[in-house]
């Protein structure tokens, strides 16, 4: 059986870096180079010993992967994904901040290409697992915030993760009024951002990577869901199944959920 020819758009960032060391491990997978703007440190010797390319859709025309794999930035990841699309290579994209009309544009350009795709702001299946038991939980317990904490060089918030999350909340939760009226923000922010009636937090700080705890209260009781990436080998598996099984979706998919069943 051939190799599945992969190549990494965000080759030399934290994600990047960390699914170019899987992919050269796994040996029913073909790394064909990076694709990065930014210039590799000089101890970085793996991603130098391939090709990569500073530019997206010249390195797709040259290399003509079967896959590609994007954990970039937000804003170049809809351009990438339809340069992908238009070559009939199939996206896999960990990259958060594609609103979810961005989602259902590249679905259509996906089925008109008859090619499959994955969109996952969260690779980790504790992380699935997480929004999966806040969802149920949200139709029992309404009253509910979220919290993210994320290193400080993260560039969205709140993260994808906390996004989908909401999601998945808004779509058990009966509208309840969370609170009440008279609230006054002494200082400003200080009560998150308003997503569909409930409020999410975002934390940035060193020392951290991922984590996201879902709070639900109740009388005389809360439910705290918890979700920790302590490092960032805990998206690998994650990303080795999409790699995996992008080919054989059709359309894009939103989430690791739909491949794990
Ligand atoms: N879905 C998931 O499980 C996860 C998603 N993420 C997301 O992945 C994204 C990347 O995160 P990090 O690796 O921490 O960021 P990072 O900043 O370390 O890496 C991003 C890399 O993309 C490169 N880049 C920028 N424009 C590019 C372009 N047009 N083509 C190719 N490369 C380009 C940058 O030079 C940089 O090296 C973020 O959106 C983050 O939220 C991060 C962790 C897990
Ligand atoms: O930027 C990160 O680091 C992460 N981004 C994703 C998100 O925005 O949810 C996934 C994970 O939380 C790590």
């Amino acid at each position: 059986m051939s190799r599945i020819r992969v190549m990494v758009a965000g080759a030399n960032g934290r994600m990047g870096r960390q699914v170019v060391q899987m992919v050269l491990k796994d040996k029913e997978l073909e790394y064909l180079g990076g694709i990065d703007p930014s210039f590799p440190a000089e101890n970085e010797s793996i991603l130098k010993n391939y090709p990569l390319y500073k530019n997206f859709e010249e390195a797709i025309i040259e290399r003509r992967p079967d896959v590609v794999v994007d954990f970039t930035t937000p804003q170049t990841v809809k351009q990438n994904t339809e340069i992908a699309l238009r070559m009939g290579v199939s996206p896999v994209i960990g990259t958060t901040g594609l609103t979810y009309e961005e989602i259902l544009q590249l679905d259509k350009l996906a089925k008109e290409r008859e090619i499959g795709g994955i969109v996952a702001p969260n690779f980790a299946i504790g992380a699935v697992l997480m929004m999966r038991f806040a969802q149920i939980a949200a139709k029992y317990m309404p009253n509910v915030e979220i919290i993210e904490m994320h290193h400080d060089q993260k560039l969205d918030a709140p993260s994808g993760t906390a996004i989908k999350t909401a999601e998945l909340i808004a779509r058990e939760r009966k509208e309840i009024l969370q609170g009440h009226q008279d609230e006054k923000e002494i200082v400003k922010g200080s009560r998150g951002g308003e997503y569909s009636g409930f409020r999410i937090h975002s934390v940035r700080l060193p020392g951290l990577v991922a984590h996201q705890q879902v709070i639900f209260g109740d009388q005389g009781q809360t439910l705290t869901i918890r979700h920790d990436s302590i490092n960032r080998e805990s998206f690998m598996p994650g990303v080795n199944l999409a790699i995996k099984r992008v080919r054989t979706l059709s359309g894009i998919v939103y989430g690791l959920e739909h491949l794990l069943d």
